[in-house]
């Protein structure tokens, strides 16, 4: 047995099979992750049954199985072949196995057996944002204005904690609707860390290669690969903002004015009629007064200028009005429009080009992304990662 891995003994009454593991090699260090065999896995799912699947993304499929004490999980497959997806596999590993909050999914192991690569996780009963709240797929859930609220404030409060309390901080990297999954109580969890990066505490950002989400991307890591915190906090605010309005950040259907969300909302707001966003499902059956602040909130998160973002702890306190901000001092957010403008207009075409080879180029299902242009058309929602741009990753 040469793994690395410090099981969790005493929690379980029978834990599932334990194998040896190349993985520990691969991650010296990690602790807190059950190994469950290849054949615990297959049984419960019951052989990987369509039947038990429940989503597909770029790493691969998802599955629901009762696990060795009958509790629900999400099994994650990973895609055999993805060389991309084992780098995501082994992020995510180390980043989850080391922190726990409320507002977090929590992982409760994984399978390495052969080629197989699985990660095992807490079963989130209702689905994404992204499959229910957002994107205008069927769904039966109603999300009040308090419900509203009470996501957008976990949301928060997991961001803080990952860049506020855990050491090194973490930077997350791909937070989007179909990254906050959301329990039966419909509190949201944050998913899917396998972009994420541990940011040194001497330093003031990393250069990486890009990689996220289109519509969720701040403008200084986009082009310039300079990875902070403040990153996410962009992606955050394009978040809230969609969690008010009900809808996607871009939708290609709708008149010019309106595709781009943050765009509506800055014209909303200078001409100070910015309530007009909020979702009209709600019936009108919602606070006016906190509705704006979060849509201000929102652009206050999303302003060009990195230092101008607050910190996510800041962002609590501003939801939850502990804080107060002065509305006057917001500022036009960087916009996508002008992001594509950017890169479509001035900059070098190696720098511009993305890589559609399935080692570095994730996507989520039918999900597609037209990256030539880097148009966001109605369902580019998907994750990707760019290459050969600033390949300095930490
Ligand atoms: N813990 C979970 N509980 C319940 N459902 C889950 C869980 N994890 C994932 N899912 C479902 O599986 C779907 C696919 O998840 P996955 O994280 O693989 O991809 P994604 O985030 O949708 O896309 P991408 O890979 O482009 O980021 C999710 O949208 C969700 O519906």
């Amino acid at each position: 047995m040469t793994s690395c891995f410090s099981f969790l003994c005493g929690r379980r009454s029978n834990p599932p099979t334990r194998h040896s593991s190349e993985l520990g090699d691969e991650l010296p260090g990690v602790h807190n992750v059950v190994l469950y065999s290849y054949k615990e896995l297959r049984r419960a799912t019951n052989d990987f049954s369509p039947t038990n699947k429940i989503g597909e993304g770029g790493f691969g499929s998802v599955y629901k199985g009762k696990i060795w004490n009958e509790k629900m999980a999400a099994i994650k497959v990973l895609s055999p072949g993805s060389t991309q997806g084992v780098k995501e596999f082994l992020t995510e590993i180390q980043v989850i196995s080391d922190v726990q909050h409320e507002n977090l999914v929590k992982l409760y192991g994984c399978c390495v057996e052969g080629n197989h690569r699985i990660l095992v996780y807490n079963y989130l009963e209702n689905s994404s944002l992204a499959q229910t709240l957002i994107g205008g797929r069927h769904s039966s859930i109603q999300f009040s204005w308090q419900t509203r609220v009470k996501i957008c404030v976990g949301v928060a409060k997991g961001l803080a904690y990952l860049h506020e309390e855990v050491k090194p901080p973490v930077v997350h990297r791909d937070i989007k609707a179909s990254n906050i999954l959301l329990d039966k109580d419909l509190s949201p969890k944050i998913s899917d860390f396998g972009l994420a990066k541990l940011i040194p505490v001497d330093m003031t950002h990393v250069s990486t290669r890009v990689a996220g989400t289109i519509g969720y991307l701040a403008p200084e890591y986009a082009m310039k690969g300079q990875l902070t915190c403040k990153a996410d906090i962009y992606s955050f605010g394009v978040l809230l903002i969609e969690i008010v309005s009900g809808r996607c950040n871009t939708n290609s259907w709708l008149p010019a004015e309106e595709k781009y969300i943050l765009e509506r909302a800055w014209q909303l707001h200078e001409r100070r009629e910015i309530v007009s966003l909020v979702d009209t499902a709600l019936n009108g059956d919602f606070d006016p007064e906190q509705a704006c602040r979060f849509l201000k909130i929102g652009l206050i998160c999303t302003q060009d200028f990195p230092k101008l973002r607050p910190s996510m702890s800041t962002v609590v306190q501003m939801l939850t009005r502990e804080k107060d901000f002065d509305e006057n001092k917001i500022t036009k957010p960087g916009l996508i429009t002008d992001l594509m403008d950017l890169n479509i207009k001035s900059a070098p075409k190696t720098k511009a080009q993305i890589n559609h080879s399935p080692s570095n180029f994730v996507s989520s299902g039918s999900d597609n992304l037209d990256s030539s242009t880097l148009s966001p058309g109605p369902s580019s929602q998907a994750t990707f990662t760019f290459t050969e741009v600033y390949d300095r990753s930490v």
